[in-house]
């Protein structure tokens, strides 16, 4: 069943258009990522499925419904971690469990969800003004799991959480959407978006510019990646490894070039280029950001003088602005 479904969905400030004409939707039992760099809409876009903002134009349909005039009877069924969540001072993390419960509802056990979280009773018990930034982050994320939720909206879940966090949290979205839930969580994360979906779409100013399965996005888009090498010496000037094929950036401090390749495969042509030059003492490769993805696989579309087409937007014949 589909839980998330936008027709040309618009919102203008002024001049500004924070979402353009979006066309999404998000089953049940999926966890789609939302993925775009900072003030691309990803949060104007939640606060439209929320009704907490009204669009220019478009509609919004949460389970078929008008959120509009369904609310607060879809209320129940969704849960929702705000982007920058910040908890009550004074009340406890367990209070704040259980006042959700009382608004929704809900026959949660509060205890339960508190451990599911990883916030132990010492830590449940104490002010949430107290809280670190990840323990406010898994209180939050407590909070949308109240009422067993059909769907999970999430803004920037990960945000303030620990590598450990982390995977405790990727592990309860996947529990979530194995049980039928519907997961909708925006990021500006790439790896994690990887790591956790199973479908994913880019907004760019606004534009819903790629979309599609994870698994696709990994061979066509989620290729980019940066190396980090360190050398003896700099070589002066230009060096050439801006031209090698496939780097798309070449930034440098003293000792160290931080290059941006469209593909894995890249970085060994970068080494060979630098290894007729220099000396290589270190070499760190990580995943590329979102900003960086999107560069290379923009350039690459220009390069390819592609039709510029994403899986969507070639179904639905148009192109994509790059
Ligand atoms: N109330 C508002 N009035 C005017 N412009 C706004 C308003 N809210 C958001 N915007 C603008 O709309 C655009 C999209 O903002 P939005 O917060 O949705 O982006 P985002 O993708 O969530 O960014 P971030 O990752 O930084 O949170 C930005 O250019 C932002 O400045």
């Amino acid at each position: 069943m589909t839980a998330i479904e936008t027709s040309g969905l618009t919102k203008r400030y002024g001049e500004l258009v924070a979402v353009e004409d979006l066309d999404l939707t998000v089953e049940r039992g999926e966890i789609y990522g939302f993925l775009g760099p900072n003030g691309a809409g990803k949060s104007t876009t939640i606060n439209l499925l929320l009704d907490f903002l009204h669009p220019t134009s478009g509609e919004v349909r949460l389970f078929g419904r008008d959120p509009r005039e369904a609310f607060p009877e879809l209320r129940r069924r969704i849960g929702i971690l705000p982007e920058d969540a910040t908890p009550y001072d004074r009340l406890t993390g367990r209070e704040h469990v259980a006042f959700t419960k009382a608004c929704k509802d809900a026959d949660t056990d509060v205890d339960t969800i508190l451990d599911r979280v990883g916030l132990d009773p010492t830590d449940a018990d104490r002010p949430a003004g107290a809280y670190s930034t990840g323990m406010a982050q898994r209180l939050g994320l407590g909070m949308a799991l109240v009422g067993d939720p059909d769907l999970l909206i999430l803004d920037e879940p990960s945000s303030g959480l620990d590598p450990n966090g982390m995977r405790e949290m990727r592990a309860i979205l996947r529990e979530e959407a194995d049980d039928g839930t519907a997961v909708f969580f925006s990021s500006h994360v790439l790896a994690e978006v990887d790591s956790v979906c199973d479908r994913a779409g880019i907004l760019d100013d606004g534009r819903l510019v790629v979309q599609d399965t994870v698994e696709s996005l990994r061979e066509s888009v989620f290729t980019a990646c940066r190396v980090e090498v360190t050398v003896r010496t700099i070589p002066d000037g230009e060096f050439g490894l801006a031209d090698v094929d496939g780097v798309e950036n070449v930034e440098r401090d003293e000792s160290t070039l931080r290059v941006t390749c469209a593909n894995p495969s890249v970085k060994a042509s970068v080494v060979a280029h630098l290894h007729d030059r220099t000396t290589v003492t270190d070499l760190v490769s990580e995943p590329a950001s979102i900003e960086e993805t999107f560069e290379a696989y923009t350039a690459d579309e220009a390069a390819d003088g592609a039709t510029t087409t994403t899986a969507d937007a070639a179904m639905a014949g148009e192109e994509v602005r790059t």
